[in-house]
């Protein structure tokens, strides 16, 4: 039976495709496996058991990655499954922080009781709410991913100019471009030339605080932000003497921090950009999936720390799977398969590769396989788990 620990809800569409040989559970003492949304895992204690954990959605800053790999616990996401929910929230924000709507239903509230004047005082009052059309106007898409691609395309069929910036853009990613955005080669160019400016990168040490003084003070004069990918994107402080300059005249954020909140210009959402039943079902979905398929076949597929190695299990004569994650150095292979025929065991199939420090081998083999093999080969240096799939 394997045990999965949920963080935090997930979508049942999700926990609902682990069978009878799984049991998932808030309150799992010592999890195979962890589903998690935004929860933090940072000061987590991460028990031996823990084979993988799977984020259900695209952000991985809450998971302490280094200390997983090194662990041999696989960390996946879910590239692309709430990218549509996210980008429709984009747009959204792009007319919000337009059109004043936001201050503007808040007055209209205030209207209330006033019985026959209330059309007259909408329009006499309206002229305080006037806000520029997104058509025409340039927008700054930062990190051309699965959401900045969608947010990219769908401006640009609104009507505007759209520049986008991703120095590590996948070939796919280029795929899917509207041929009309322009490529900015710089930020720098983004910041010269967009009345708005849409951040879609992962939180990381180099884009920690990206738009800070130096950048703001490149953009242009009522500047519009959004930020919907992470609220330490920012330096709050920043953004805050920006607006009450004027320099910015609108900061939409996904991720409200109190000396944001009430602030003249700032619109913060509490970080709705995933709060959509198909983008959890999506989500869920296919973070179980990753699970059951590492748990049950050792097979790795959208992991964030580990290389992406699947084999088919359809070698009729070699039904044992050995999984080892190691280190990527020199060797590493020919020491296994030594120890492995020192044991009579032969390889049928395997599959190796690496990703930066990490690397991963499947081997399907024949022999009688002992759990002291795996053992043996666990005592060597590169190696990081072991395990023997039956
Ligand atoms: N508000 C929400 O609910 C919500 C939902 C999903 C994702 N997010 C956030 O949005 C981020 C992006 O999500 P995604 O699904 O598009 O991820 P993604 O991995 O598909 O895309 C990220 C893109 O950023 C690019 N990138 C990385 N560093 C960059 C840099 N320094 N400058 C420019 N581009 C850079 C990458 O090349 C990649 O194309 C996530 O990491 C997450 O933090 C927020
Ligand atoms: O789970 C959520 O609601 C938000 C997820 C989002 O921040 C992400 O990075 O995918």
């Amino acid at each position: 039976m394997y045990e999965i620990k949920c963080l935090n809800k997930i979508s049942e569409v999700g926990t609902s495709r682990f069978d009878e040989n799984y049991h998932c559970s808030e309150s799992v003492e010592n999890p195979d496996a962890v589903l998690v949304r935004s929860a933090s895992m940072h000061d987590m204690e991460l028990p031996k058991s823990l084979l993988a954990i799977a984020r259900a959605g695209a952000g991985v800053n809450n998971i302490p990655l280094d200390k997983c790999s090194e662990q041999g616990i696989v960390v996946f996401n879910t590239p692309g499954a709430n990218a549509n929910a996210v980008k429709e929230l984009v747009l959204a924000g792009l007319l919000l922080s337009s059109r004043k709507i936001v201050p503007a239903i808040e007055w209209a509230k205030t209207l209330k009781g006033k019985g026959d004047e209330v059309g007259k005082l909408v329009e006499k009052g309206k002229g305080a709410f006037v806000g520029p059309e997104i058509g025409g106007k340039t927008l700054g898409v930062v990190g051309l991913g699965a959401i900045g691609i969608l947010v990219a395309n769908a401006a640009r069929s609104l009507g505007m100019e759209v520049y986008g910036y991703d120095p590590y853009l996948s070939v796919d990613a280029a795929w899917g471009l509207s041929r009309s955005i322009r490529h900015a080669r710089t930020l720098d160019e983004i910041y010269a030339s967009c009345d708005y400016i849409t951040v879609h990168v992962p939180l990381t040490p180099d884009t920690k605080g990206m738009i800070n003084k130096e950048s703001i003070a490149k953009m242009k004069d009522g500047v519009r932000l959004l930020n919907f990918a992470r609220g330490d994107l920012a330096v709050s402080s920043d953004v805050i003497s920006a607006l009450e300059s004027g320099k910015a005249a609108a900061y939409v954020t996904d991720f409200p921090s109190d000396d944001m909140l009430g602030v003249d210009g700032v619109i913060a959402i509490p970080h709705l950009g995933a709060s959509t039943p198909e983008s959890e079902d999506n989500c869920a979905r296919m973070a179980a999936g990753e699970l059951m398929e590492y748990l049950q076949n050792g097979n790795i597929k959208n992991s964030v720390n580990m290389p992406a190695v699947s084999m088919p299990r359809d070698c009729s004569s070699c039904s044992i799977r050995i999984c080892i994650l190691h280190r990527n150095i020199p060797n590493t292979i020919s020491r296994l398969s030594g120890a492995l025929a020192e044991s009579g065991i032969n390889i049928e199939n395997m599959q190796s590769k690496s990703k930066k420090d990490y690397a991963y081998t499947i081997l399907d083999v024949t022999g009688d396989v002992k759990e002291t093999t795996a053992e043996h080969i666990q005592t060597f240096p590169e190696i990081i788990r072991v395990r023997i799939l039956r």
